[in-house]
């Protein structure tokens, strides 16, 4: 099977296929992790995006049945040096390649993925169309011009139920933009009792359940088209502690009246440092994000900045002055990737035994 990667500046990349037979457009990026394909594949936060994996050999452990992000895979397309096909991991159950063929994705391998990643550094991340179809130049020129990529993807992604996991600790809510299992996962494991909310829930129907501490999740597309949840973190955060996660962060900024913007190329990867201010110490944190807070906005909007990126000094964590909210861009949850930061998922709990600070 043919594949072709055709970027919008115009560059093409010619290659195998693998995965589903199909064609699709979407945006460009590229993740630096040496593993966790399976986990970033899954993490809702790709919606919409083709993802190149840098490091190249894939596939080589195969894909297992207990460690995905979220049961679908939302992003668009994927992108290697090669595929591995036949994996060995005592908990492999089926190939990558299996795996994108059940859950429709398309896939290309045998590209320079060094010379995508340049490229993308150089010009930002760019409007794609991935095939292993046949189609003619002319055709997937019409359909890369003819598709627009979307922004409100936590429409889409985000859970439309309210769902509950029953737990004997603090009582959660988890706004939900995208979430990735395994932020639940850290919550459950703290025993938490979590009750998860679709992202644009009114701020009566959370208040309603009563909750000890409040979850902004992660989750795909552009913080600002989350209109309806900034409206109502405004008054979460005044009354209950209140952690942000990544486009959690990023929907609390908008909150407080900061400001968010599109990075040219994003974080993504397992090997982003990061200087905690407030502890004078540096971490290895896991991240995948396009958009970044806006620094002067926050911190004249009652914000103290906690944590910066050690690459390009950009917002990687902030707390209120005043109230026992706070949130970090990168994933304390990443798994696989450093655990150095999982230690907030407890300074989350320890805020909640503060509670009456809020009111
Ligand atoms: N992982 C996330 O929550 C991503 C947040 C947002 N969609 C961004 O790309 O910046």
């Amino acid at each position: 099977m043919n594949g072709i990667l055709y970027l919008e500046d115009g560059t093409v990349y010619k290659g195998k296929g693998f995965g589903k037979k199909g064609t699709s457009v979407g945006e460009l990026v590229f993740n630096t992790s040496i593993t966790g394909y399976q986990e970033i594949l899954t993490d809702p936060s790709y919606a919409g995006q083709i993802i190149t994996m840098t490091y190249p050999l894939i596939g080589n452990y195969g894909i297992n049945s207990s460690e995905s992000e979220s049961s679908k895979i939302y992003a668009k397309g994927l992108v290697t040096k090669s595929i591995d096909q036949n994996p060995s991991n005592y908990m492999s159950e089926y190939t990558l390649e299996e795996m994108l063929q059940k859950m429709g994705i398309v896939g290309i391998c045998d590209v320079d993925t060094r010379s995508i990643t340049k490229r993308i550094r150089n010009e930002g991340a760019l409007k794609c169309i991935i095939s292993n179809e046949d189609l003619s130049m002319e055709q997937l020129d019409e359909i890369l011009k003819e598709k627009k990529l979307k922004e409100d993807w936590m429409k889409i992604v985000g859970t439309k139920e309210v769902f509950h996991i029953e737990g004997k600790g603090p009582k959660i809510a988890v706004l939900d933009f995208g979430i990735k299992q395994n932020i639940l996962n850290n919550l459950k494991y703290r025993n938490c009792d979590i009750t998860v909310f679709p992202y644009d829930t009114s701020y009566e129907e959370i208040m309603n359940s009563s909750p000890d501490g409040v979850l902004l999740s992660n989750g795909p597309g552009n913080p600002k088209a989350a209109t309806e949840a900034i409206e109502t973190i405004k008054k979460i955060i005044k009354k209950i502690p209140t952690f942000g996660i990544c486009m959690g962060h990023q929907v609390l900024s908008l909150a407080v009246g900061g400001d968010t913007y599109k990075m040219k190329y994003g974080h993504r990867g397992g090997n982003h440092g990061v200087y905690d201010i407030t502890r004078d110490k540096a971490y290895i944190t896991s991240q995948n994000h396009g958009y970044a807070v806006d620094r002067k906005s926050v911190e004249e909007n009652g914000m103290e900045i906690t944590h910066i990126n050690l690459n390009d000094n950009t917002v990687e964590g902030m707390r209120h002055k005043e109230l026992p909210v706070f949130s970090v861009q990168y994933h304390p949850e990443g798994a696989p990737g450093p655990t150095d930061s999982t230690y907030l998922f407890d300074k989350f709990i320890d805020h909640l035994k503060e509670g009456d600070k809020c009111l």
